[in-house]
């Protein structure tokens, strides 16, 4: 492709040549081969435009950069914001994706992965092929590609839109974080939809956001890149969040003055179910309808994705289907069991996440909470000794094993999740091999228990001295209901 095709989208000036063929788009001067157009990014650790010399020497093309460089023979490409340009330059590259599907995104402190899940369930219930990128990855049907950050770099997600295109997906849901929109990973894309959660202090501090205000602000920005917002009118930000907006707006809650309205909402549990049910009123008048995931915050989730998906040829039953079926990967997963009880794996891994899903769990009354959990080595002791005070103050019973022990001895982990359940007099048990720990819980289990493997989450990997051991807690269960274990 031309450099002059690639940059036709910003606002630049160029000393060099346009009419060069550019080989590839790289944004780390280690990958720049012959005929590279190298992007220089002012990172948290490095700002790379001290590379432009290198990348020049290693055969880059041209250079983009925001402040002067060193660049040898290679055309330099000067623009007001590097990962603005980025961003337009990868849309260019990948031949505008996101044209060819219906974009939706969802930013908000709790609920996006949830949410998205939620969309694709619905959308690909009425065979309409849904991709999503977020936190748990790239992923179109069984197939993931693992991403490093909620939202990726943008040179990613314009690769990933190009891949879900290419398959014929019709729709991609997208996580849209702050961190994310504040560095331009999402420019240039137009999104149908936008959809906003809530809002709560989170990702403050450190390489994240300098206070609340600006943590807002980044979040409004998808406001502004959006046809259509879709809005939870319960938050008390919300009016914050849509500051500004150019796009016209839609709500949702359980507020009379939602356009998408939930009512009488009850929890529901049955064998192998755990979710909610409720009734839709303002725009859709269905009643009894539920959702396979715990907690009374999966009605706005599911308000959410209702509402957006009400925007595609969707049946009643496709809503009914999608949100009964809906599961996230590692995010209060249930896992089919033969017997009459409840089991459950989950991300779950420090106290504040703990607290939640025990607390969650607790108001469906099961026979015993069991919470089998370990805590990761090298970090904040403080952590399993929390974890340990949670577990022990609102589970029947702990089963303490194995988390990413990494460089430290298990059981020194073990024995500072004990003094934090010491304090509480919870009951526990200690199995270190994890999936011996697993096999533990489910011979053990009770009619009516609800048993949840906290920690792993979508992880398939346990982390020991150096070494990533393949585990998978589906396989794991798998292979004890089939005797292998
Ligand atoms: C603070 C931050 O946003 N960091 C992100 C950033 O890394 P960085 O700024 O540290 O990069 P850097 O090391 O300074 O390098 C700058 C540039 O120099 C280049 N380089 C470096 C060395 C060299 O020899 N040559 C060279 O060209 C690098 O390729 C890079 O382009 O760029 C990386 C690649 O895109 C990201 O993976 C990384 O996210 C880190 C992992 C991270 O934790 N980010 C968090 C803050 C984050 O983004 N979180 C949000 C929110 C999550 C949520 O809401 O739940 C998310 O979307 O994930
Ligand atoms: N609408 C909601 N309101 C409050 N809490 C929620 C909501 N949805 C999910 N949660 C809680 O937050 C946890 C994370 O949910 P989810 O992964 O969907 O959010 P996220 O916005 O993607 O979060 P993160 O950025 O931390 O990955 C869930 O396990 C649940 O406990």
């Amino acid at each position: 492709m031309l450099l002059a095709d690639l940059i036709r989208d910003l606002d630049f000036t160029c000393s060099g040549r346009t009419d060069l063929e550019i080989t590839d788009v790289v944004y780390d001067s280690r990958q720049v081969k012959r005929g590279s157009l190298f992007i220089c990014l002012c990172g948290s650790a490095v700002d790379s435009h001290q590379f432009a010399g290198t990348a020049a020497k290693a055969g880059a093309a041209a250079i983009v950069a925001q402040r002067p460089v060193e660049a040898g023979g290679a055309s330099v490409v000067m623009v007001p914001d590097t990962r603005l340009a980025m961003a337009l330059i990868s849309a260019a590259w990948f031949g505008y994706p996101a044209r060819e599907m219906t974009v939706v995104g969802i930013t908000g402190t709790k609920g996006k992965t949830t949410v998205s899940y939620m969309v694709r369930s619905i959308l690909e219930t009425a065979g309409i092929k849904t991709g999503v990128i977020g936190t748990i990855g790239a992923v179109i049907g069984d197939r993931v590609i693992k991403t490093d950050n909620t939202t990726p770099e943008s040179y990613e997600i314009q690769s990933y839109l190009r891949w879900m295109a290419d398959e014929g997906c019709k729709a991609v849901v997208m996580e849209a974080s702050s961190i994310g929109l504040r560095g331009h990973r999402l420019s240039g894309i137009r999104f149908d939809y936008g959809v906003f959660t809530n809002f709560s202090p989170d990702h403050i501090g450190g390489n994240e956001h300098k206070d609340l205000a600006e943590y807002m602000a980044c979040k409004r920005l998808l406001f502004r890149m959006c046809k259509i917002g879709v809005i939870n009118v319960d938050d008390e930000n919300w009016s914050g969040i849509v500051e500004g907006h150019t796009c016209a707006l839609e709500t949702f809650g359980f507020s009379p003055k939602a356009e998408l309205i939930a009512e009488k909402e009850e929890l529901v549990s049955r064998k192998g179910f755990l979710g909610v049910r409720f009734n839709l009123s303002g725009r859709l008048n269905f009643s009894g309808v539920e959702v396979g995931i715990p907690g009374r915050f999966s009605v706005y989730n599911a308000l959410a994705a209702v509402a957006v998906c009400l925007h595609f040829p969707v049946t009643e039953q496709n809503i009914r289907d999608g949100l009964e079926n809906v599961k996230v990967c590692g995010r209060v997963e249930p896992v089919k069991v033969p017997g009459n009880y409840t089991l459950l794996i989950d991300y779950a891994h420090n106290a504040l996440a703990m607290r939640n899903i025990l607390e969650t769990l607790r108001e469906y009354h099961p026979k015993r909470l069991v919470c089998m959990f370990g805590a990761g080595g090298n970090r904040a002791r403080s952590r399993r000794f929390e974890m340990g005070e949670e577990s022990g103050r609102l589970a029947d019973l702990s089963v303490l094993t194995a988390d990413n022990s990494r460089d430290e001895d298990v059981m020194d982990i073990i024995a500072d999740i004990r003094t934090g359940i010491d304090k509480t007099g919870g009951k526990y048990v200690v199995i270190p091999d994890r999936k011996q720990a697993i096999k533990y819980c489910m011979e053990n289990a009770q009619d009516g228990d609800v048993i949840v493997l906290a920690g792993k989450g979508h992880e398939d990997y346990q982390e020991i001295k150096g070494v990533k051991y393949h585990l998978d807690e589906r396989e794991v269960v798998a292979d004890i209901l089939n005797g292998k274990l």
